[in-house]
C-alpha cells in the first residue's frame, strides 16, 4: 500500500477496529492506548505485522501521517492537548468521535497550525460489517489532496462517503442517533423499573416488539460514555430529546384522559407531515422499509399464538413520529447519513404508521385498554427523565442510570448481541437486496 503511516490514538472497540481493517488493506498502523494497556495491546496485535504498538500518543503523533483520535468524546480535549502538540509537521489529524463540535474545538485550540484536520465517522457500531454504511468524512482544514488521501486510506472499508461540515454532521447526527437512543433508553429503564423481561412475556414478543427488545438490549450493552457523549456534547441533541419526552408526555395524557379524537387527529397530522402519502396500500413514496414476517424471526423469547397476542398502544413510536413532526424532521433525508439502528428505527414507525388497521388498533388500545398503564407511565417518566440528565449536561447522572440499568440486563447481553448482530446483517442486507431489485 502507500506509505503512509495511519496513527490510531485510542485502542478501544473502534480503534481495534480500524486498525484490523486498515493492517489487513496493507497499511502501516501506529497504534496506543492508555500506557497501562501496552502489554496486552502488543500482545493482542502480535501477529499483526502492519501494526505497531506505542506506549503513549507522543511516539504515534510523531511518528504518523494520519492521525485519528478514536477516545471518549467527553475525552477529546484532555487527549488532543496532551499529544496533539507532538504531532508530526505537515501531518492530517482527525476523530472518530460521535459529536464534532468538541473535537474541533480541541483540535484547532491544541493542534500547531501546520497540520492539517480532516475527521471521520463510522455511522455504525464496532460489530457492524463496515461494508455499505456511511462514513462521514469532514474536510475542515486541509487540502483537496490531503482530504483524498484519507479518503484512500479510508477506502478499504467500502462504506460511502459521505461529506459533511462538523456542523451538518452534528445536526444530522442529533436527529437520527440522538433522539433514537433517547426511546430505546427509555423503554429499557421501564421494563427494568416494572421488574420485566420483556422477552418472558406475551405482549412484547414478535415483530416489531423484537426490534424494540434487541436493540435496547444492543445499547445497554454497549459503553455508557459512547451514548452520553453524543446526546450530551451535541448542541443540537438537546432539543430534540426534549421534544421526544414532550410527546410521549402529551400523548400519554390524551391516553389517561380518554380524548380519542384529538388523540387521533395529533396522529394524522404527524402522520401527514412525516409520512405524507404514502400509505399501506400504495407504493407511492417507495415500499416498507420492513416486513413482519423478517421481524418474527429474531425473537429472544417464544413467540405467543396469535389469540394470545396482547395488543400495544406503541407510545414510543407514536411519540417518535409527533417529534419529528414538532421539529419539522423528515427522516427519510437522512438516510444517506444513518446507522443501522435508525434505519430499524424508521422502520418499524413506518410499519405502524402506513398500515391504517394497525395504526386504527393502536388509538383504539390507548384509549380502551388499561392493561398496560403502568408501563406507559414507567415510559412517560424514564423519557423525561434522560431528557433532564442530557439538558443539565449530567454526566456522572447519565453513567449512573445507564449503569444500574446495563446490570439488570446484562445476563442476557451474550445472548442478545448474538440475535442482534443476526437480526441487523439479515435485516440490512434485505434492504440492499431490495434497493438493488429496484435498481434493476
Ligand atoms: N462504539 C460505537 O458503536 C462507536 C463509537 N464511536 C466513537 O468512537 C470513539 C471510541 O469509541 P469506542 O471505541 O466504542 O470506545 P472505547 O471506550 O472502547 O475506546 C476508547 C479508548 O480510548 C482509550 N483512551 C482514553 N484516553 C486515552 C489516552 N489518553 N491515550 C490513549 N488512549 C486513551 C480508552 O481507555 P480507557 O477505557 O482506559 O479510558 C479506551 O480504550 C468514541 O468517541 C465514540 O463515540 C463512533 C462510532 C461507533
Ligand atoms: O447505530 C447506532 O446508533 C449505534 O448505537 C452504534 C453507534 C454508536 C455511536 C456512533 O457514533 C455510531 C454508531
Amino acid at each position: 500500500m502507500g506509505d503512509a503511516v495511519v496513527g490510531l490514538i485510542g485502542m478501544g472497540d473502534m480503534g481495534k477496529m480500524y486498525a484490523r481493517r486498515l493492517s489487513e488493506a496493507g497499511w502501516r498502523v501506529h497504534a496506543c492506548d492508555l500506557p497501562d494497556k501496552y502489554d496486552s495491546l502488543v500482545e493482542e496485535f502480535k501477529d499483526s505485522e502492519n501494526v505497531t504498538v506505542f506506549k503513549n500518543g507522543h511516539h504515534v503523533s510523531r511518528s504518523s501521517d494520519y492521525i485519528i483520535y478514536s477516545v471518549e468524546a467527553k475525552n477529546i480535549d484532555a487527549v488532543v492537548a496532551a499529544y496533539g502538540p507532538s504531532t508530526k509537521m505537515g501531518a492530517i489529524v482527525g476523530g472518530q468521535t460521535s459529536c464534532k463540535a468538541p473535537e474541533m474545538a480541541a483540535f484547532e485550540k491544541h493542534l500547531p497550525t501546520d497540520v492539517e484536520i480532516v475527521s471521520c465517522h463510522s455511522l455504525h457500531g464496532p460489530g457492524v460489517n463496515p461494508k455499505g454504511q456511511p462514513l462521514v468524512l469532514i474536510q475542515h482544514r486541509a487540502s483537496d489532496a490531503s482530504y483524498n488521501l484519507v479518503s484512500k486510506i479510508l477506502s478499504c472499508f467500502e462504506s460511502k462517503h459521505v461529506k459533511l461540515t462538523a456542523e451538518a454532521h452534528d445536526r444530522i447526527t442529533a436527529d437520527t442517533q440522538a433522539v433514537t437512543h433517547a426511546a430505546f433508553l427509555s423503554m429499557g429503564t421501564a421494563w427494568a423499573a416494572n421488574n420485566q423481561f420483556p422477552w418472558e412475556m406475551p405482549r412484547y414478543v414478535g415483530g416489531i416488539e423484537n426490534v424494540k427488545i434487541n436493540i435496547t438490549l444492543r445499547i445497554y450493552a454497549n459503553k455508557w460514555h459512547v451514548y452520553a457523549g453524543l446526546a450530551i456534547l451535541n448542541p443540537a441533541a438537546k432539543r430534540q430529546i426534549k421534544q421526544y419526552a414532550e410527546s410521549v408526555t402529551e400523548l400519554f395524557k390524551l391516553m389517561l384522559g380518554g380524548h380519542k379524537e384529538e388523540l387521533r387527529e395529533r396522529i394524522e397530522s404527524a402522520r401527514k407531515a412525516v409520512f405524507g402519502n404514502m400509505d399501506g396500500n400504495s407504493n407511492n413514496g417507495h415500499e416498507l422499509l420492513l416486513q413482519d414476517d423478517l421481524l418474527d424471526q429474531f425473537s429472544l423469547g417464544e413467540k405467543p399464538a396469535a389469540s394470545e397476542r396482547v395488543k400495544n398502544n406503541h407510545l414510543s413510536l407514536l411519540a417518535m413520529v409527533d417529534c419529528w413532526w414538532k421539529l419539522g424532521i423528515v427522516p427519510y433525508d437522512h438516510m444517506i447519513c444513518s446507522t443501522p439502528l435508525f434505519r430499524l428505527w424508521l422502520g418499524i414507525t413506518e410499519y405502524l404508521f402506513r398500515n391504517p388497521e394497525l395504526l386504527e388498533e393502536v388509538i383504539d388500545t390507548a384509549i380502551n385498554d388499561n392493561t398496560f398503564r403502568r408501563d406507559d407511565l414507567e415510559f412517560t417518566f424514564a423519557a423525561r427523565d434522560w431528557s433532564e440528565r442530557v439538558s443539565f449536561g449530567n454526566m456522572e447522572g447519565y453513567r449512573s442510570k445507564f449503569e444500574k440499568i446495563q446490570a439488570y440486563f446484562a445476563p442476557r447481553f451474550p445472548e442478545a448481541t448474538r440475535v442482534g448482530n443476526e437480526m441487523i446483517k439479515t435485516i440490512e442486507e434485505s434492504l440492499r437486496q431490495r434497493k438493488g431489485d429496484a435498481g434493476n
